[in-house]
């Protein structure tokens, strides 16, 4: 049964600038047209071109998607493992309900509809406050004041996202701090580490940790990000949606995703954990020191080997789904993507973490998990 429709607004790890991390997320099967996002590297572009593109034009085994490396395009199936339930644009459920909410909506021009869109997006988690993790959504939040927009928007994080967000960005120097906003539209509010939290819009809990994500470049002081879980409490299902990540720091006291695993092979069973979207910035040639606080596909099939273990089914993680976002666009031959994707899943299978399903998130499109 799917439980959560995941679209991808943003799965790019930079340097180019367009369409970073953002994803929305909502129940499979709701009426309102609300929506969560995790992060909002991107936004109101995105969703006006999903709209714009329409839900049926170049859809299935003969869609391509842009690449920009060998071809300009390659066929969406290089991308995604063959039983991954995908589809380009929004989901037909999302366009229903909106459709259902208002008779305006067919009719109205893609500029409107992509307010109402960006309208029912009423809560943000972010990962961590780096700008390829933020900057759709402050570049979109005034139109939170727009007359026509009645919804509020609650920016949720850990201390160390929110506390910067409100000091370095919503500050009136860098944007307009628009939290101080007489009608307090937009809102920023704190999390607590493995606090589970009841998500206000959908029956689901949030649950967010601290991971790490390398050291400052002056500083050396840690740098963190967050994984959030969301689980519906009436199916138990679970997803995991990652922020930029490393490995646990040798030199660090603190076993950051030591701690998690433990924390999802314990509380998660395995048949409920529908997919994990996360990060693999890099190829495998990428050396040590030039992963800046992220993963390369040895270190990510060296934590899944973590949760294979701690799992311990003799059938290893068959049937998960593990999305990968945030590959980097670094000048190749071949698109990083691909490469990244082959050595996932060389890796998994020389590990025997079972029959894994590896795709990568694509923007524009919507999973069902
Ligand atoms: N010391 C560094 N030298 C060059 N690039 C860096 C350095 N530290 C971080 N970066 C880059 O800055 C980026 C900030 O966003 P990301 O964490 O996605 O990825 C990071 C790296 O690509």
């Amino acid at each position: 049964m799917v439980v959560f429709e995941i679209t991808i607004l943003g799965a790019n790890g930079g340097p180019t600038e367009y369409g970073t991390q953002c994803f929305i997320l909502k129940p499979a099967r709701t009426e309102d047209p609300e929506l969560i996002a995790v992060d909002g590297g991107a936004g109101m572009y995105q969703l006006r071109e999903m709209l714009v593109q329409g839900r049926n034009e170049n859809e299935g085994d003969d869609e391509l998607v842009p690449s920009f490396y060998e071809h300009d395009r390659e066929p969406i199936e290089f991308f995604i493992d063959s039983k991954l339930n995908i589809q380009k644009g929004l989901s037909k459920s999302l366009l229903q309900s909106l459709k259902r909410q208002g008779e305006h909506f067919e009719s109205a021009n893609t500029m409107k509809k992509t307010y109402e869109v960006f309208q029912g997006i009423t809560d943000y988690y972010i990962t961590h406050p780096h700008l390829d993790h933020i900057s759709g959504l402050v570049v979109n939040s005034p139109s939170i004041y727009e007359q026509e927009n009645s919804k509020k928007k609650t920016i949720w994080g850990l201390p160390h996202t929110i506390d910067v967000l409100q000091k370095h960005v919503f500050n009136d120097l860098i944007w307009p701090d628009l939290t101080a906003e007489r009608s307090r539209k937009l809102k920023l509010k704190c999390l607590n580490p493995k606090e589970v939290q009841k998500c206000t819009i959908f029956p689901w809990d949030v649950i967010p940790f601290k991971v790490h994500h390398g050291i400052g470049v002056k500083t050396g002081a840690p740098v963190y990000s967050t994984f959030y879980i969301f689980r519906d409490r009436k199916s138990k299902d679970c997803i995991i949606v990652c922020g930029d990540v490393e490995q646990d720091r040798r030199e660090s006291e603190e076993s950051l995703l030591e701690e998690f695993w433990s924390y999802v092979a314990k509380n998660i069973p395995l048949v409920h954990l529908k997919g994990i979207l996360v990060e693999c910035s890099c190829p495998l040639s990428s050396k040590p020191e030039q992963l800046y606080g992220h993963l390369s596909p040895i270190y990510l099939i060296n934590e899944l080997s973590n949760l294979n273990t701690l799992y311990n089914s003799s059938k290893g993680l068959s049937g998960l789904n593990v999305i990968v976002t945030h590959v980097k666009s670094t000048p190749a031959k071949r698109d990083p993507r691909l490469t990244i994707l082959e050595e996932l899943r060389f890796l998994a299978e020389e590990r025997n973490l079972g029959d894994l399903r590896i795709s990568i998130a694509l923007e524009g499109h919507t999973l069902f998990l």
